[in-house]
């Protein structure tokens, strides 16, 4: 008995639930998963209206809240995103079946034979921020990985969720397969996140993928297994040898095509010997592309009046705006040194067209991706040809980096004998 079984509430019944949908899911076909997955990108198609009238109340609650315009994008809804939600769909439904994958396998000496495979992790948690596409990816992961999931989505997308989860359902049991495999959790209070926390024996992980406080909440409190995401405080670093049309474009689009995702740059660092050429393109670039620079001295200098000073809040801070901090450095090395004392461990990237420079500068950066000569951008589970992602692990166990299909699945051993005894 685990210590939440005695207890009854809303929340743990929809876990009870999802662990009698998992029970049904684990031994189906691919077949039968896939064509739940193919009725859910028909059924998005089809109920588009629906889905789009009710995140319009979502929509029109965060702006009569206040909420800045680049979070309202992140909720919004539109039926070109929701058609693309429902391609990212089709997508996984192609991806290869990671249930009975044999990750491991031999005949023993004795005749015995050993093979370590594939299984779902059987009911999953998600909780997550206000970006409604999720609810969609994180059940067609969990769907395809014949795993149940518990959808706890921002309050603040409420509307929009109970709407998709209600058309998921639907097509989920149109293909024969549990409805209850897919469920909302109930409740638009964080009481609902605690009471995830504590249901040990009813849900097998848990994976938070919002904010630091989300993050800190969940790992400090939950005595169900969690698979952390993190904050993204990335990371570009320009080399000496860098070529430096190429430095100004991975700067801009790593900053500046989506400013409010995780993997955007927050910081860049120049080593001393291109700041003299590089500073004043970068920051030409970063004015027209209507970044702020918050820098040091070097970066101050090369723009008088346009770079606000930096601090060491600035190192820290993610800001998921038009702002990024900046600074030059002595080496290689002291960029590195930089980038250990302040990043949030999520995506570096180096611009260089020295191969010494770029070994050295992935073998020494701890994060979940280094990138030579890319944005920071790519960071990204459907970028990385994953279908889509559950979230962006930065912690090191089981799964690090962006996870798809098998970092959802655990595995088990099967091993067939012929009448063995030991
Ligand atoms: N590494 C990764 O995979 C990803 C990282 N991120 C990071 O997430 C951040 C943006 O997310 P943001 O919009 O701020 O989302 P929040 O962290 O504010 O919220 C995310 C979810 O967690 C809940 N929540 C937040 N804080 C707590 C808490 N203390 N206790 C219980 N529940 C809590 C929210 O509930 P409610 O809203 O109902 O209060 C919501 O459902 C950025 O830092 C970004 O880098 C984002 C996505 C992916
Ligand atoms: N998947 C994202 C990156 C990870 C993510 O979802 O981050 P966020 O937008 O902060 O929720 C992307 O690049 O599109």
């Amino acid at each position: 008995m685990t210590s939440s079984a005695s207890h009854s509430s809303p929340v743990l019944e929809t876990a009870r639930r999802a662990r009698e949908a998992a029970a049904v899911l684990a031994p189906l076909p691919r077949t039968a998963r896939d064509a739940a997955l193919l009725a859910i990108a028909d059924a998005l198609v089809a109920q588009t209206q629906a889905i789009v009238a009710a995140n319009a109340e979502d929509i029109a609650k965060a702006r009569a809240a206040g909420t800045a315009e680049s979070i309202v994008d992140r909720l919004t809804l539109t039926p070109e995103r929701i058609a693309a939600i429902a391609e990212d769909v089709r997508q996984v439904v192609a991806l290869p079946d990671p249930v009975g994958e044999v990750v491991r396998g031999s005949t023993l000496p004795n005749g015995l034979d050993l093979r370590q495979v594939r299984v779902p992790l059987g009911v999953i948690g998600i909780i997550y921020e206000a970006r409604p596409n999720v609810t969609v990816d994180a059940a067609a992961l969990c769907l395809k990985s014949g795993n149940a999931v518990l959808l706890r989505g921002s309050s603040s997308a409420y509307a929009s969720n109970s709407a998709l989860v209600d058309v998921l359902r639907d097509a989920v049991q149109s293909a024969g397969l549990p409805a209850d495999a897919v469920q909302l959790v109930p409740g638009e209070s964080r009481d609902s996140v605690r009471e995830l926390m504590r249901a040990r024996g009813l849900v097998d992980v848990l994976i938070p993928r919002g904010g630091a406080s989300l993050i800190r909440t969940v790992v400090e409190e939950s005595i169900v297994p969690v698979i952390e995401t993190g904050t993204g405080n990335c990371h570009v670093y320009v080399d000496e040898a860098a070529d430096i049309d190429m430095a100004i474009d991975i700067l801009i689009n790593s900053k500046a095509q989506r400013p409010s995702v995780c993997n955007a740059a927050e910081t860049v660092l120049v080593h001393a010997g291109i700041a003299e050429k590089f500073l004043p393109r970068a920051l030409a670039a970063l004015t027209e592309a209507g970044v702020i620079v918050h820098g040091d001295a070097a970066w101050q200098q090369a723009g008088p009046g346009l770079v606000a000073p930096a601090t060491d809040e600035d190192w820290a801070t993610e800001y998921l705006s038009y702002d990024i901090a900046a600074a030059v450095v002595p080496d290689l090395d002291a960029a590195v040194a930089h980038i250990r004392r302040w990043t949030s461990g999520h995506t570096e990237a180096i611009v260089t067209t020295s191969q010494a420079a770029a070994r050295r500068f992935t073998q020494l950066v701890d994060s979940t991706t280094v990138a030579v000569n890319a944005s920071t951008r790519f960071t990204d589970g459907g970028q990385f040809g994953f279908g889509a992602e559950i979230g962006i692990s930065t912690q090191k166990l089981h799964a690090r980096g962006p996870m798809g299909l098998p970092e959802l699945t655990s595995t088990k051993y099967i091993v067939t004998g012929d009448g063995h005894t030991r």
